[in-house]
């Protein structure tokens, strides 16, 4: 949350009630589901401080119980749309195992949005995807064998020329930090890193095709900040 969160712990709940940012209807706009409706819910807290972190989720006092938050997703979903993305914040953070549960069986397909700095015991499931952006120099074990696909934020400059992908600290600024690489024949998005500045940003972004070209990733952008949707 533009580097001013508080960095919280993994909660130890049984999930029965969550801490929510927002639930909203819009496109899915980065990676492996680019462009498709998508309802999202977004969890609050995190355990990182990205210091170029886009969002906010500490602003919420909106804790549902499971049942209201089915609702609320329900309540928002057209019949049309069949995705629902748990991102946050850190959505690993809470026990979101019984909410991806109960997503499941309604025949749902849900995709989380995480950093992969942490891990939680989550249903085996051919509908169920992790898009894992990595922001520390380890993942956890315990998650890395799940992860779909990897989708890297890069800055102009803050690459290694060797694979393009990001060698400094997310955490800290002009820190170096070598960003977990992805696991063995998993599929490798680069995403140019919203620095809230027109010119850094086509930089950003230009670095991020030239990056997928060289090395034969796939460019993916914030396709719902080009929309002006949330
Ligand atoms: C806000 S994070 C929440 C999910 C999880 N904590 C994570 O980092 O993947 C959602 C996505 O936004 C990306 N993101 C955050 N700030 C960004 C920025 N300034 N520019 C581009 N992507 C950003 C993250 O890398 C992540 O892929
Ligand atoms: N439309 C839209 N797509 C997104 N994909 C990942 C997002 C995120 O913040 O996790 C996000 C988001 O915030 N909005
Ligand atoms: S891990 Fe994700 S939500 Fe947390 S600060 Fe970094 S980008 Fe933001
Ligand atoms: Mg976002």
């Amino acid at each position: 949350m533009y580097g001013n969160n508080p960095m919280r712990p993994q909660e130890d709940s049984d999930g029965q009630k969550l801490w929510v940012q927002e639930v909203f209807y819009t496109l899915q706009g980065e990676a492996i589901f680019a462009g498709q409706p998508a309802v999202f819910v977004r969890l609050g807290g995190c355990n990182l401080r990205c210091y170029w972190c886009d969002t906010d989720f500490e602003s919420s006092t909106y804790n549902p119980s499971l049942d209201e938050l089915v609702a609320h997703v329900e309540s928002v979903r057209p019949a049309v749309c069949d995705l629902i993305v748990i991102t946050g914040g850190e959505p690993l953070r809470q026990n979101i195992n019984p909410f991806v549960t109960r997503l499941l069986e309604k025949g749902l397909r849900v995709q989380i949005e995480t950093s992969g700095s942490l891990n939680l015991d989550l249903p085996e499931h051919p509908r169920l995807f992790f898009l894992c952006s990595p922001k520390t120099t380890k993942l956890h074990p315990g998650i890395a064998p799940r992860i779909s696909a990897f989708k890297y934020v890069v800055a102009l400059g803050e690459t290694d020329p060797q694979d393009g992908l990001p060698v400094m600290s997310t955490q800290k600024r002009d820190m170096a930090a070598r960003i977990a690489r992805p696991v063995e024949g998993s599929r490798v998005y680069v995403m140019p890193r919203d620095d809230q500045d027109p010119e850094r940003n086509r930089a950003n972004m230009q670095e991020c095709a030239r990056i997928a070209m060289t090395f034969g990733y796939t460019l993916t952008l914030q396709t719902h900040k080009l929309l002006g949707i949330n």
